[in-house]
């Protein structure tokens, strides 16, 4: 398969992990483009990544076979219209923008055409990306790894047979790297509340969240199962899991996936007119 030409509409954080996961593969820079109406962001992903900047999204369009819409939700619409008449016939359209359905970036862009839809998640920065990924019916067996290998150029990703699991993915892993981030906000302000000055209790934080993550990926054991070899009978870890039971730990995890999953269709439903 010959390298594919692959323009960015909009050069944002997303499009910029995504482009430094491409060159990182070997993806050579000449092969791609990204235009964005901020002379700054253009600067910035240039320098980084030697690829070509433009300030007109239709100008960008030009001969690509991938077209990463990687711009905000709410100037999707505005973007789309502007962009239809310039589309090269058969180019692919993956979409990274949260709560757009195809139909919508269809209605928008003014036909039927193959059209991946996915959530990708902040730690694409690093490399540890994790994307689930939707294909309509248009899109090809090449086209299919073409944006399996986008994607996979940031982290890992997964095929959803149906676009409405784009909203469980979305509370899942979208919007996952935040609920982290908050256990380890708790945890460390617990920490400093027990004695431990605050630089301490971060990196003990910071270290044991690394350590179990690192420790549920590469056990050939579930995480329950890591969990119960931690917590010794009548131990310390017992009486802290009980006292998350007590709160209603799971159920609330599951009241806040849902809440995220819910706002995902709203949001969908409100942007998609
Ligand atoms: N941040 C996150 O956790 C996640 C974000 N996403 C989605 O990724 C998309 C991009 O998000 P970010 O990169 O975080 O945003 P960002 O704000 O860093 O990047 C958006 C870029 O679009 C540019 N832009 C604005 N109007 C434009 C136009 N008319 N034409 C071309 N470019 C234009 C802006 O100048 C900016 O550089 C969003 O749709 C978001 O829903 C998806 C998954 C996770
Ligand atoms: O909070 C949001 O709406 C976006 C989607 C996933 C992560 N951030």
């Amino acid at each position: 398969m010959s390298t594919p030409r692959i323009t960015f509409i909009g050069a944002g954080n997303m499009a910029a992990s995504l482009i430094g996961g491409l060159r990182a593969q070997g993806i050579a820079a000449e092969r791609i483009r990204a235009s964005d109406p901020s002379p700054q962001q253009r600067e910035a992903i240039a320098a980084q990544h030697g690829i070509e900047t433009l300030e007109d999204n239709a100008q960008a369009l030009a001969d690509a076979d991938i077209v990463v819409l990687a711009i905000k939700p709410q100037v999707m619409q505005a973007v789309c219209r502007d962009l239809a008449p310039h589309l090269p016939e058969q180019a692919l359209v993956v979409s990274i923008a949260a709560g757009i359905a195809c139909d919508s970036l269809q209605r928008w862009l003014g036909r039927e055409l193959p059209l991946v839809r996915c959530m990708p998640n902040t730690p694409a920065l690093l490399g540890l990306g994790a994307s689930g990924l939707y294909a309509n019916a248009q899109v090809s067996a090449a086209q299919r790894q073409q944006a399996e290998r986008l994607l996979g150029a940031v982290g890992i990703s997964v095929w959803l047979e149906e676009e409405r699991l784009i909203d469980a993915v979305t509370a899942v892993s979208g919007s996952g790297p935040a609920y982290f981030f908050l256990l380890i906000e708790a945890m460390s302000s617990a920490g400093q509340q027990l004695g431990l000055p605050r630089e301490t209790a971060i990196e003990l934080v910071l270290q044991t969240a690394l350590g179990a993550a690192r420790m549920a990926r590469e056990s050939d054991v579930d995480a329950s199962e890591l969990r119960r070899r931690v917590t010794s009978p009548n131990g310390t870890t017992e009486a802290a899991i009980k006292a998350f039971q007590a709160g209603g730990f799971e159920a609330l995890v599951g009241q806040a996936l849902n809440a995220a999953a819910h706002r995902s269709t709203e949001l969908a439903e409100q942007l998609g007119k």
